[in-house]
């Protein structure tokens, strides 16, 4: 492995003559073997590069189709479940379960709000404390954990997630958070899994890059380092693959988690925590503490190993984060400059000029702004149309929406569309629908009808404007509210125009033609409107692996979830340097 020489050396600097150096030979075949602190009386190993299981490729998801009976069969009975068995789910502090002495909430089932599908544990100041504490603690030894340890637990959860515990998994997220089974099978199966296995790929080919270069007699290395103290995530509700990647993908990082999930998405998050446990999992590298999100985060914010911020949610709740955060920097609170990282909400555009296919045009937009009840942050909710394909445009689509009745999707296994999340939503998205009758500007096309008696339900709702820039044009309703500006062919760089600029967002959106020099114009002129930019499709549906997903302006950090760009975010680099030659003198070539 190794090869002397006694060549007279110049190192990297220029500054030392070296008159002879043992070169290093370095492959992959070679053995380097590592311990831990002593203190932890921890031994591990690492003889030879581990890489990541060569098949990693998406989650093939379920379809239920009507033949597929034994699916429908295990789904049932795992929905049964929770109902028939309704229990506390604890706070997860350093893999204690801890339910005592803590204020208890109900968990929700959005369709049907009586039912009693369990309650939850919140955490008080010194449970937050605690967490940060355990997370502190578990880090040195998951930080030391080799890389092939660490994967392994990911790959594993994956692998229970797909099998044992899909059912399981989709039963929790449909009815916690107000899925049918094919939004579930897309997010808690489908999505979790690929964020989980394409991350193990992703972070595989991160340590493998290395400097490019090492000088004679010098051995440049580059170490992809956890970040100092411990990570704070904060998930939403709407899919339980981002929460998923919220805490995995710093995890696999080597980064301990203090975790805060949404109130609306209790159930499925504990079962995900609870299969990454029997994963292997050690005891603190995820801190799981639901509770009053001002109060928790006050308390992590505040902390001086407090490292990075892993968000998704409302652009709001994202910049009030940041400027408390920014707040403590000023003080110099921090041991780092946090990371934060955050995806957070949009107005998103379909675009549909003269020469678009009706169809399809129509199809998407349908499911665009109502599938999983507009209740994604990539849904349509602006409808920009040319006046030419308008009037068929219009019939299609509304002898379409007029047939969907919201409904408990957990019941009508088969449904389209199930309730909003929760009183809140229900009440801003129903104001904004009672007030279109008083409002000159709109139209009502098709819906307008909502009902909060059993569960959340609002039908699919359709709303023409004549006003370019009405606010209904601009504010994210997050739910299944569509609103439609008719355009003239001749004003389509006005059209062009209003897209990019009348909303702060750019998050995503479509363009629906068939012309080829359309096309491209409204590709160049629409650059910064969206971070996902869909041509003939619509504006939902990202694919970990095919379109990373996220937008810039006050839609987020575009750090692209499911890509390689956003587990760089979660570690430090170190470049070493090792100089394997000797100097004798301090004089340079040229001090002769
Ligand atoms: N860009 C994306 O990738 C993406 C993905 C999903 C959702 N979203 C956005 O998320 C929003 C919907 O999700 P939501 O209703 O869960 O969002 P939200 O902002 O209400 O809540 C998100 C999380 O923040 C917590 N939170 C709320 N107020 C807080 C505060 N003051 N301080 C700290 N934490 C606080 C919540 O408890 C929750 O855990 C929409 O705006 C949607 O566009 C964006
Ligand atoms: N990645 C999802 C949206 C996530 C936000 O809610 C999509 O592309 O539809």
């Amino acid at each position: 492995m190794l090869s002397k020489s006694s060549k007279i050396l110049r190192n990297s600097t220029n500054k030392f003559i070296i008159k002879s150096v043992t070169i290093p030979k370095l492959s992959s075949s070679n053995i380097i073997s590592r311990t831990t602190n002593t203190n932890t009386k921890r031994f591990y190993s690492e003889l030879a590069h581990f890489e990541a299981p060569r098949h990693i490729k998406n989650e093939h998801t379920k379809l239920f189709t009507k033949d597929d009976v034994k699916d429908w069969e295990l789904l049932k009975k795992e929905i049964d479940y929770f109902t028939t068995t309704p229990k506390t789910i604890p706070l997860v502090i350093n893999g204690v379960k801890i339910k005592s002495n803590r204020s208890i909430k109900k968990i929700i089932n959005p369709s049907n709000i009586k039912q009693d599908i369990g309650s939850y544990c919140q955490a008080t100041k010194e449970d937050v404390e605690s967490a940060i504490k355990s997370s502190l603690e578990a880090k040195k030894i998951w930080s030391n954990m080799s890389f092939a340890d660490r994967s392994a637990i990911f790959l594993k959860a994956s692998e229970l997630i797909s099998t044992k515990y899909r059912y399981k998994m989709l039963a929790a997220t449909m009815l916690g958070q107000g899925k049918n089974v094919f939004q579930g099978e897309i997010d808690c199966i489908g999505e979790l899994i690929d964020f989980f296995r394409f991350n193990v790929k992703y972070a595989s080919d991160l340590y493998k890059s290395q400097p490019p270069e090492s000088s004679t007699g010098v051995w440049n290395r580059t170490e992809y380092r956890p970040l100092e103290g411990f990570v704070y995530a904060i998930t939403p509700f709407n899919f339980t693959a981002i929460a998923g990647g919220l805490i995995g993908a710093p995890a696999l990082m080597g980064n301990t988690i203090v975790w805060k999930p949404s109130d609306s998405s209790i159930l499925s998050n504990y079962l995900l925590l609870e299969i990454l446990e029997e994963s292997g999992l050690p005891s603190g590298v995820i801190n799981f503490i639901p509770g009053n999100p001002i109060e928790v985060s006050d308390i992590i914010l505040n902390n001086k190993d407090f490292s990075a911020l892993h968000f998704t949610g409302s652009t709001k709740v994202f910049s009030s984060i940041w400027s408390k955060i920014a707040n403590n920097v000023g003080k110099g609170l921090y041991k780092d400059f946090p990371r934060i990282i955050g995806e957070t909400g949009g107005k998103n555009f379909h675009l549909v000029d003269n020469t678009a296919n009706l169809e399809n045009s129509v199809f998407n937009t349908l499911r665009g702004a109502f599938e999983y009840q507009g209740q994604k942050c990539s849904a349509t909710s602006r409808l920009y149309i040319s006046e030419s394909i308008w009037p068929k445009f219009k019939d299609l689509l509304i002898k379409n929406v007029d047939k969907i009745n919201p409904t408990n999707c957990c019941n009508e296994l088969q449904g389209f569309m199930g309730p909003v999340i929760h009183e809140n939503s229900f009440n801003k998205i129903s104001n904004a629908i009672k007030s279109i009758s008083n409002d000159s500007e709109l139209k009502l096309l098709s819906g307008g009808k909502f009902d909060k008696s059993i569960g959340y339900f609002i039908k699919p709702t359709i709303v023409e404007t004549s006003n370019i820039d009405h606010s209904f044009m601009k504010t994210e309703f997050f739910g299944p509210l569509l609103t439609v500006y008719v355009y003239k062919d001749s004003e389509i760089d006005n059209i062009l125009e209003k897209i990019d600029s009348s909303t702060g967002y750019g998050l995503t959106g479509s363009v629906f033609s068939t012309s080829r020099i359309n096309i491209r114009k409204y590709e160049e002129k629409l650059r910064y409107s969206a971070g996902n930019f869909y041509i003939n499709d619509k504006s939902t549906g990202a694919v970990v692996g095919q379109q990373s997903f996220g937008g810039s302006r006050l839609s987020g950090t575009n750090d692209k979830a499911g890509s390689a760009a956003l587990i760089t975010r979660f570690v430090s680099v170190r470049s070493i340097k090792e100089n394997f030659g000797e100097i004798n003198s301090h004089l340079n070539p040229s001090n002769f």
